[in-house]
């Protein structure tokens, strides 16, 4: 998969150079290319905002150097590929994009070349979303619904989210099944040792060796979770995918 990443301040974007996304990008899992938005200003003052249309509050993002890096984002293309079979993704941060969820990163990790926007100021104009969908398949993008000061933070989340979705980059792939989401559940409690810690015991079925008791403890805790904090989870869970001793949780 390749990732190319335009920001302002890519510096922020270096947390993905360690642990496994840095890692899968040594191994040539992921191709990662961080631009810095300003290369493609032609100004000595390498200006990237102006005053917004119609009047408000700060600045909005100019539309050229946005066109710019992104086509030159798009025909940089996945190493190594001849012409692409996909269109690229252009996921675009935005308070106000559809919500990124785990169905979104598991999506997104089967596409071939993913381009983030990080928008800063009050946004980028909005010419250039209508414009990258000659080339792009463009999706705003939210994390929630909650307001952030640039598209970064969001591009590290999801990033990190998608990437380690690619095959081969966590090393035991096991360890994707049973996490938070993956089965529309939040997951189950984890313990290590000691097993008893300032007078708190790992609970005792975890210690039984019954694998059939563990797995059920655990679905039962997963069940109680999501219904105690996530009832919109719940709510949304196919009736088919629960067995009757799920119904008596
Ligand atoms: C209403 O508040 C805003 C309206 C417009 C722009 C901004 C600031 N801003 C600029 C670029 C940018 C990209 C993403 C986000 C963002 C995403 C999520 N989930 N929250 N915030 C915020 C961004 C704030």
């Amino acid at each position: 998969m390749r990732i190319d990443v335009v920001s302002i301040f890519p510096e922020y974007l270096s947390a993905l150079d360690l642990s496994l996304i840095g890692k899968a990008r040594e191994q040539g899992l992921l191709q990662l290319t961080v631009t810095d938005l300003r290369e493609f200003t032609a100004d000595r003052h390498r200006t990237v905002d102006d005053t917004p249309y119609g009047g408000g509050a700060g600045m909005v993002m100019k539309p050229e150097p946005w066109a710019l890096a992104l086509d030159a984002a798009r025909t940089r293309g996945p190493a190594g590929a001849g012409a692409p079979e996909q269109r690229p993704v252009l996921v675009v941060p935005s308070p106000a994009g559809e919500v990124f969820t785990q169905a979104t990163a598991r999506e997104l990790a089967l596409r071939e070349h993913l381009v983030f926007a990080c928008g800063r100021y009050e946004g980028i104009d909005e010419r250039v979303v209508e414009w990258s969908r000659e080339h792009f398949e463009v999706r705003p993008m939210s994390l929630g619904d909650y307001v952030l000061n640039g598209g970064e933070v969001a591009v590290l989340a999801m990033v990190e989210a998608i990437g380690r979705l690619v095959p081969g980059v966590i090393g035991n792939p096991e360890s994707l099944v049973e996490e938070s989401h993956s089965d529309g559940l939040l997951e189950y409690p984890v313990y290590t040792k000691p097993a008893l810690w300032r007078d708190r015991p790992v609970p005792e079925v975890l210690l039984s060796g019954h694998h059939g008791r563990i797995a059920r403890w655990r679905r039962d805790r997963q069940l109680q979770r999501t219904a105690a904090r996530r009832p919109d989870l719940v709510a949304a869970l196919d009736p088919a995918g629960l067995d009757r001793a799920d119904r008596d949780v």
